[in-house]
């Protein structure tokens, strides 16, 4: 693995990249070049993978994050498997196979990875089983082809979602948002920032506040990162703030991402969405998830049945370099929550805002599909 670091312009207060907005990942001459999240927003670094473990490593340690990010990752790592492999045809599938299975082990909350690696398994498959079967560059070249589907899929859905999220907000509006669903944390665009910069587009003037969202901080290092980069107005604020934004008027809906979405509609997000949506819902505020279709699990019966992430201690215990509480000290550090049904107003889709009796409702999605 390598990188090809360089400054960032918004770091140094040099305004919106030239660039245009800084997207998570791409495929280039059969390498997966990554941005590496965790540096952000001081230092932007691409990495170039070019192997299932890198990619692994990558999702493990958050150098790339965000559902849908992981599950375009995790799809550009099996085809790194594929390239890797120099055998038999016949065993072509069973190594598909295996790079799948490592990269499933990588993170166990966003449903993304795992709908991500079922689709170039079944692909894999199918291609095993084709006219092509004896020919490994063809095979992985079909392989390479889903990945990139996948890849080109989510930048339309997150689109659409903020077509589908723009009728709830209007001009002057007060929206909080919670850790980074946005541009970093898909294809382009995001889920819950996707309707904020899509509103920027058409002229509306939002005011945005964004957690920091302890301890990983994708709130401060993200999304303010990404919307100021964007010239939306957005507010930082410390995790322990949001009540009193609240309380204060200012916030008139909240919108957050999600990892998985299960089949009663129970939302798995990062750790304080919960204490969002209840906070919301004692000043009667909106509560939105911004949902891809793939986020959405129907396997998964509620929110207790959803895998809960637990994280290093030092993700707590340490901040700026330095340690921020005594050596030895008991640690809980659940990366993800899980907010009730009952305390989202709506989920919003590619294919529209999804409301409450949310298993009959998502369930018409699917079935619609
Ligand atoms: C659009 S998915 C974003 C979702 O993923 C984040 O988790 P992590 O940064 O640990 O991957 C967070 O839960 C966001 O809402």
């Amino acid at each position: 693995m390598t990188s090809s670091p360089k400054p960032n312009p918004a770091a140094s207060g040099s305004g919106p990249s030239a660039d245009g907005p800084l997207l998570s990942l791409r495929w280039a001459e059969n390498k997966l070049l990554l941005l590496d999240q965790r540096l952000l927003p001081g230092e932007i670094v691409f990495l170039e993978l070019t192997t299932p473990e890198e990619v692994w490593d990558a999702i493990h340690g958050m150098k790339v994050r965000g559902a849908p990010a992981i599950g375009i990752a995790a799809a550009y790592g099996v085809v790194l498997g594929a390239l890797r492999y120099a055998g038999a045809p016949a065993g072509w599938l069973p190594a598909v196979n295996q790079a799948a299975a490592h990269l499933a082990t990588s993170r166990p909350t966003a449903v993304n990875l795992f709908w991500a690696l079922g689709r170039m398994k079944e692909r894999a498959e199918a291609l095993s089983a084709g006219p092509d079967a004896d020919n490994l560059a063809a095979l992985t070249q079909g392989l390479l082809e889903e990945a990139k589907s996948i890849h080109l899929e989510d930048e339309e859905v997150c689109r659409r979602i903020g077509e589908s999220a723009l009728p709830l907000l209007k001009d002057g509006m007060g929206v909080l948002t919670h850790c980074n669903a946005g541009g970093l944390a898909t294809a382009r665009y995001g889920t819950a920032l996707a309707p904020i910069y899509l509103a920027h587009e058409q002229g509306m003037t939002l005011r945005v506040y964004a957690d920091e969202t302890r301890p990983v901080l994708q709130g401060a290092r993200l999304t303010a990162f990404e919307l100021q980069q964007a010239g939306v107005d957005v507010t930082l604020l410390c995790d322990n703030m949001a009540g009193m934004v609240m309380q204060k008027g200012w916030v008139e809906a909240v919108i957050v991402g999600t990892d998985r979405v299960a089949a009663n509609g129970d939302v798995a997000n990062k750790i304080g969405t919960y204490s969002l949506a209840v906070l919301a819902k004692a000043h009667g505020i909106p509560f939105y998830v911004a949902s891809p279709l793939s986020t959405i699990d129907l396997d998964t019966e509620s929110g207790k049945d959803i895998p809960i992430e637990e994280r290093p201690d030092t993700e707590v215990t340490e901040a700026f370099g330095k340690r921020t509480a005594p050596e030895g000290i008991k640690v809980f550090n659940p990366s993800f929550d899980v907010t009730p049904n009952e305390l989202v107003t709506a989920i919003i889709t590619e294919k529209g805002i999804v409301r409450a009796p949310y298993r009959e409702s998502l369930a018409r999605l699917f079935a619609d599909k």
